[in-house]
């Protein structure tokens, strides 16, 4: 994979995507993590984080924990259960960690918590292995 790290445009995780979340990540024990504070332009209900944002957090969370480990993968299957609303202005600690693989399909899951630890979303991802030339 030759993804340059500066200058690659990823809406979660890129470093100058103007329009772009700007995750950054760190490896944390078997778990990849990251932090978030959702502003008023990532709502969807008055006062609620749109849900499309908090799949991404976590659909991101599980690419970067293989990302991270070398694996070239790509989001196969998510699901994503939503349990209380993501309050806008409040941080989210986001981690994901490994639960599988086989063969080429890798699977993962990932919360997204408050502060406090109050679980808001959790997901399962399948993820499939890919050629490295696949992802640019
Ligand atoms: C410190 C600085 C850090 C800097 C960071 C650096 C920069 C990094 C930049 C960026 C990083 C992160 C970016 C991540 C972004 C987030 C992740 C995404 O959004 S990924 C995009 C969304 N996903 C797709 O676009 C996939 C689209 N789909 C496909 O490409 C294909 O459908 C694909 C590859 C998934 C499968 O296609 P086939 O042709 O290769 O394979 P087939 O024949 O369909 O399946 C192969 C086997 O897998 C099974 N399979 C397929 N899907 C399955 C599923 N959902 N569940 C179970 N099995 C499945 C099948 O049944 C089959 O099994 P049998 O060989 O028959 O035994």
């Amino acid at each position: 994979m030759t993804i340059d790290e500066t200058t690659h445009m990823c809406f979660a995780c890129s470093p100058i995507n103007p329009i772009g979340l700007k995750l950054v990540f760190a490896d944390k024990g078997d778990t990849c993590v990251t932090r978030f504070v959702p502003g008023p332009q990532h709502q969807g209900w008055t006062g609620r984080v749109h849900g499309g944002i908090v799949t991404t957090l976590l659909d991101e969370a599980m690419a970067q924990f293989l990302y991270r480990r070398d694996e070239t993968a790509v989001t196969a299957e998510l699901t994503v259960r939503f349990r209380i609303p993501a309050p806008v202005g409040s941080e989210l600690l986001v981690e994901a960690r490994q639960t599988g693989a086989r063969g080429r399909l890798l699977t993962l899951e990932a919360k997204a918590c408050l502060k406090d630890g109050t679980v808001v979303a959790v997901a399962q991802g399948k993820f499939l292995r890919v050629p490295p030339d696949a992802l640019g």
